[in-house]
């Protein structure tokens, strides 16, 4: 089976996390998941995850630390996901791939209907005081 390396953003802003909702029309389509995308050859996650976000959002980022990586089997691949927090520098939110964008409170992302590979990250940020997560200037 083949292995896909994905990236994704947990993006903090006020003690909340920015989610999005994958278009219908989409693999995993309607399902929540962190703005990101495949790693291509010669990058690293970071820079996967900058480039992502810019094509996804035209939005510039900052990452921060590593939050979990989580692995689920489909039928088209394994994904791998593995999730940084990050910390939007503009906001255009220019949605090319997703339908729906929210802010949610670290209480309510284990309610939501998540993409499987996503789960151990939203676990770990429920349990997160967000309010203290720093970012380097
Ligand atoms: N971006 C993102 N993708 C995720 C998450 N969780 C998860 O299982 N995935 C899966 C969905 C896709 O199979 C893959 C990411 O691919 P992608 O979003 O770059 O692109 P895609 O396969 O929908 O389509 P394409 O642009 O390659 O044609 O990882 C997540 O939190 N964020």
């Amino acid at each position: 089976m083949k292995d896909i390396y994905v990236v994704g953003a947990a993006l903090i802003e006020d003690g909340k996390i920015l989610i999005t909702k994958r278009s219908s029309d989409r693999i995993l389509g309607d399902l929540w998941e962190f703005p990101g995308g495949k790693i291509e050859a010669g990058e690293d996650e970071k820079q996967a995850l900058i480039r992502e976000l810019e094509e996804e959002f035209n939005d510039q980022i900052q990452v921060g630390a590593k939050v979990a990586t989580g692995v689920h089997a489909y039928d088209f691949g394994t994904i791998h996901l593995t999730v940084y927090l990050a910390k939007l520098l503009t906001k255009n939110f220019d949605l090319i791939a997703h339908s729906e964008i929210s802010w949610a409170k670290p209480e309510e992302l284990l309610t939501l209907n998540w993409a499987e590979a996503d789960i151990p990250a939203a676990q770990a940020l429920s349990q997160m005081d967000l309010t203290e997560v720093k970012f380097d200037e």
